[in-house]
C-alpha cells in the first residue's frame, strides 16, 4: 500500500497527519473484494482531513458524504470543489465538531468522481473502467475505507456521522466494525432501501442509460457525456429531496418570469429543477451517478446477517438517529425502525422539523449542530 498527497508523492504515515486542514490525501489499497463476489482492482481511496490526530489516535471522526457529495465537508467553494462544504460551519475550530479537539477525516466514496476509484478512473489496463466497473454495495464502500484507514494506523474512530447515503455508510460502519466506532450519528436513512427508493432510483438510472451518449457506459474519452440523461435523473431526484408542500408554497403553478407555459415557456418549478440539473452537470459524472444510485438500491444492513432486525439488535455502538419530518424519500418510519431496533440507540428518534424534506439534513443547521454536539459528547465518554 502507498500513501500519497495531492496525489503524487508517496509519504509515510506521520506526514499525512501533519498536513494542513483541508489537505487531500490518497491511499492505494490494492484489490478490493466486493459483496458481489467480484474484485475491483487497484483501488484508491482519497480523503480530506481537518485537525490533527493525537498520539493515541483516539480523537478521529469520520464524516461521510451523501450521493453526490464529496470530501469537502467544510469551507467555501474553491477550484477543486465547486460547492460550499456540505456541513460548512459545523466542523472546524470552535464548531460542533471542534477540530482543535477532533481530527475529522472525510473519504470520497469509491464509485464516485472526486478522487477515489470510480467508473471514470483508469483501470490497470490503462483504459477507463466504464462499463466494466462492478456493482457496489454500501458495505463495499465502508470496506474500502476501513482498509485505507487501517493502512494509516487508524483502527478506531471516535465517531462516524452522515446523512442519506452518508447515513447508510455510518450505519454500515457501526454494524460492520462495532469495535472501531465509538459513537455514530445516522441521519435521514433507513435500514435497507425501500421499494419506493429503488423504484425512483432505478428510474433515474434508466434516464441516464437512455441518453445516446451513454454508449453502454463507455463514453469516457468519446468527447460526449450522457449529461442530458443525468439532468433528467437529477430533476426526478431533486423532487424527492424536497417536500411537495414546500415546493408548492415556493413555486405554485406560476410561470417562470415573463415566460408563458401555455405557449413555449416554463413553469417556475421546471426552471428551478433545470437549474439544479445544470449545476449537477457541471460537477458530477453520470457514470458515478449510475453506480452510486445502484449502491443506494443495494443498501441492506441485514443482508447476510439474518435480516435487518437481527443486524440492528446486535449493534452495540451508541448511536444517535435523526430523521426529518417532511422527508418523503426516507420517511420517518424508516428512522423509527432504526431507533427501535438498534442495540444501543441513544435518546430515541430525534425528529428534525424542516419544510425542506430530505435535504433538511443539509439545510437545518441548528438541529444538525445539536445532534453533532450530542454525538461528540457520546464519543468523549467512549474514549
Ligand atoms: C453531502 C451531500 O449531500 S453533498 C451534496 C449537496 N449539495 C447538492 O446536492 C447541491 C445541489 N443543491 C441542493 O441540493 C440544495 O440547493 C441544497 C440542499 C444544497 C441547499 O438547499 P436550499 O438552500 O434550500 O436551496 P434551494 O433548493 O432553494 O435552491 C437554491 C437555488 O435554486 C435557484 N432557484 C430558485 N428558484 C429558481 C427558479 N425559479 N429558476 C431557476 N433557479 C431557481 C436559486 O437561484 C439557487 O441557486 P444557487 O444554488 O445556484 O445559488
Ligand atoms: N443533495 C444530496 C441529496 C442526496 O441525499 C446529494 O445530492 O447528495
Amino acid at each position: 500500500m502507498s500513501v500519497s498527497i495531492d496525489p503524487a508523492t508517496t509519504v509515510s504515515d506521520p506526514e499525512w497527519a501533519q498536513r494542513p486542514d483541508g489537505s487531500q490525501i490518497s491511499v492505494s489499497i490494492g484489490d478490493l473484494a466486493l459483496d458481489s463476489g467480484a474484485e475491483l482492482a487497484d483501488v484508491t481511496v482519497t480523503f480530506q482531513k481537518w485537525g490533527t490526530p493525537n498520539a493515541a489516535k483516539d480523537n478521529i471522526v469520520l464524516a461521510l458524504h451523501a450521493l453526490t457529495g464529496n470530501s469537502h465537508v467544510t469551507g467555501p467553494a474553491d477550484d477543486r470543489f465547486s460547492m460550499t462544504g456540505w456541513w460548512d460551519g459545523l466542523i472546524g475550530p470552535g464548531c460542533a465538531v471542534d477540530t482543535d479537539e477532533w481530527c475529522v477525516l472525510a473519504p470520497n466514496s469509491i464509485g464516485g468522481c472526486y478522487g477515489s476509484t470510480g467508473p471514470g478512473s483508469v483501470a490497470p489496463d490503462g483504459e477507463p473502467w466504464g462499463s466494466r466497473f462492478p456493482r457496489l454495495t454500501v458495505r463495499d464502500l465502508t470496506r474500502s475505507e476501513e482498509i485505507a484507514f487501517r493502512s494509516l494506523g487508524i483502527t478506531r474512530f471516535a465517531a462516524v456521522a452522515g446523512g442519506s447515503m452518508g447515513g447508510a455508510r455510518a450505519l454500515e460502519w457501526a454494524v460492520t466494525y462495532p469495535d472501531s466506532v465509538g459513537a455514530a450519528l445516522v441521519l435521514a436513512v433507513g435500514a435497507r432501501a425501500s421499494a419506493d427508493q429503488i423504484g425512483t432510483q432505478t428510474t433515474q438510472i434508466e434516464a441516464i442509460k437512455a441518453d445516446p451518449a451513454w454508449r453502454g457506459g463507455d463514453y469516457y474519452g468519446s468527447g460526449s457525456s450522457p449529461s442530458t440523461g443525468m439532468g433528467i435523473a437529477r430533476r426526478i431526484a431533486h423532487l424527492s429531496y424536497r417536500n411537495d408542500r414546500e415546493l408548492d408554497e415556493r413555486f405554485e403553478n406560476s410561470a417562470q418570469g415573463e415566460e408563458d407555459p401555455l405557449v413555449d415557456g416554463r413553469y417556475s418549478v421546471a426552471s428551478y429543477l433545470e437549474h439544479q440539473a445544470e449545476k449537477l452537470k457541471r460537477r458530477f459524472d453520470p457514470g458515478s451517478y449510475v453506480v452510486l444510485s445502484d449502491v443506494l438500491n443495494n443498501h441492506d444492513v441485514g443482508r447476510g446477517r439474518g435480516g435487518v432486525t437481527a443486524a440492528l439488535n446486535a449493534c452495540p455502538v451508541p448511536t444517535i438517529v435523526g430523521g426529518i419530518d417532511s422527508d418523503r424519500l426516507y420517511p420517518l418510519y424508516q428512522q423509527e425502525e432504526l431507533a427501535r431496533e438498534l442495540g444501543n440507540c441513544v435518546g430515541g428518534l430525534h425528529v428534525i422539523h424542516s419544510d425542506a424534506g430530505h435535504d433538511g439534513f443539509l439545510t437545518e443547521f441548528e438541529p444538525i449542530r445539536r445532534l453533532l454536539v450530542e454525538t461528540m459528547e457520546l464519543a468523549r465518554k467512549q474514549r
